[in-house]
């Protein structure tokens, strides 16, 4: 059990697996990736800017960010977010894991721009008819595809529904300080606009206006998230397998790479988790999965998916490591009921919560699956909030930097993603890429 800090690595499900010396075998190049993470000596060290981001954001940047989420709760019913990847992803994960998942209240946030469905872009217009809408566009460039026709949709649709000055004081955007097609929009057109940083990659910003914007605007405490990133930069700083847990998760995730296990499955028992499921997979899977190497980054909700996918996990094919994520705080003390007939044989459960039946869930799935030889490594983290959200994204944040230097790839770029844009724009015919 790796400890110290706020996320404990719980490693009793790996001890039959991997060996303790296999893992401190890797101390030294442990070292060495901390190095080029803190001193940025590795490759991609141009996008370090989430390193030291949540101790250093400006204040008066997020209380900014705070105003116009108050401004917008009072002038709208639906805020559109749009991006794609690294410029939705985190907002979603962290708005589905501490939003209620019915009767919302307030502003409504939605998302578009992560896919060309037609189907979806109109089924979203006819929805947002007669409501007060705000939009924030998020892209870097500005030249991404399916954001930008999102954006030219509904920017269409706004100027249409409340002429071009109104609408244009309900457009933020979010991009470049300087460079790209939508920096240049949003200064000539006046709207309001902040920056992502420069230094700091899609899939590392969810702590930057990307992710907080859309967050502040759905009633998440930005402040609280950013702190319990702060905790966990302060934390996550010791080179020592044995102190620093996120560097452990790196380090147990290579080892069994190296053996075989390929395929890395997230799993919650805690439903909320999916957006972040989500988040985390862009996260490894651009992080790691190039020159032919990475670990596959795949996610389950359990109990859902032990009805699902729970037959392959305990006997099909053994190339796969589970990491699971569990909230230890029973925050909701809900009680199955007493029931003089007992029909359904659930009265033995009556002195129990909901939390500690899904506990035991977890420890009968672990137990099963690894005595299926799948190994586990489970995460487990105090409670369920905005601050220990924030701790917990920092920690990927971490460990994948690590991971992905302990494997020798840039842990920053994503060329791969080029292929199919040029493939596409081949085929719609767009200028310049005819060949
Ligand atoms: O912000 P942009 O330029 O629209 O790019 C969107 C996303 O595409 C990627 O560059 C590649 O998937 C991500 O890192 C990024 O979050």
């Amino acid at each position: 059990m790796v400890s110290i800090g706020t996320i404990s690595l719980n490693d009793k499900y790996i001890q039959s697996f991997v060996e303790k010396d296999e893992l401190t075998a890797l101390q030294d190049f442990v070292e060495s990736a901390h190095k080029k993470i803190h001193e940025g000596t590795g490759a991609g060290a141009d996008y370090l800017g989430w390193l030291n981001w949540p101790s250093t954001m400006d204040d008066a940047e997020v209380s900014r960010i705070e105003e116009t989420a108050l401004k917008l709760s009072k002038d709208v019913d639906v805020l559109i977010v749009i991006g794609i990847g690294g410029s939705y992803l985190g907002a979603k994960a962290v708005q589905d894991l501490l939003s209620p998942a019915f009767g919302r209240t307030g502003l409504e946030v939605v998302y578009a721009g992560q896919h060309i469905s037609g189907r979806y872009l109109e089924e979203l217009l006819a929805y947002i008819e007669g409501k007060k809408v705000a939009v924030n566009v998020i892209s870097k460039s500005g030249t991404t595809t399916e954001p930008a026709i999102a954006f030219r949709k509904l920017k269409a649709w706004m100027y249409e529904a409340y002429g071009e000055q109104e609408a244009a004081s309900r457009i933020i955007v979010t991009t470049d300080e300087s460079a790209g097609a939508l920096r240049k929009t949003a200064d000539e057109a006046g709207y309001v606009s902040f920056v992502i940083p420069g230094d700091i990659g899609g899939r590392y910003s969810v702590l930057t206006p990307v992710g907080l914007l859309p967050l502040a605007a759905a009633g998440v405490d930005i402040r609280q998230l950013l702190s319990g990133a702060k905790q966990a930069e302060a934390d996550l700083i010791s080179t020592n397998l044995e102190e620093n847990a996120a560097y452990a998760y790196a380090a147990y995730r290579q080892v069994l790479n190296a053996r075989g296990y390929s395929t890395e499955v997230m799993a919650s028992f805690e439903p909320a988790m999916a957006g972040m499921n989500e988040w985390w997979k862009q996260l490894f899977g651009e992080s790691e999965g190039k020159q032919g190497k990475g670990i596959f980054p795949a996610s389950v909700i359990y109990s859902t998916d032990l009805h699902s996918l729970g037959q392959y996990l305990q006997n099909g094919r053994r190339m796969l490591f589970e990491t699971m994520v569990s909230f230890t705080e029973d925050q909701q003390q809900s009680q199955i009921p007493f029931d003089e007939e007992d029909g359904d044989g659930l009265n033995y459960l009556v002195d129990k919560t909901l939390h500690e039946v899904n506990q035991q869930a977890l420890n009968a799935t672990a137990m099963a699956h690894h005595d299926g030889g799948v190994p586990i490594l489970q995460l487990e983290i105090p409670k369920l909030d905005a601050h220990h959200t924030g701790y917990l994204l920092y920690f990927f944040m971490k460990a994948c930097a690590m991971s992905a230097y302990l494997s020798g790839v840039n842990p920053f770029d994503q060329p791969g993603v080029e292929q199919y844009k040029q493939n596409m724009f081949q085929l719609l015919g767009k200028p310049g890429y005819e060949k």
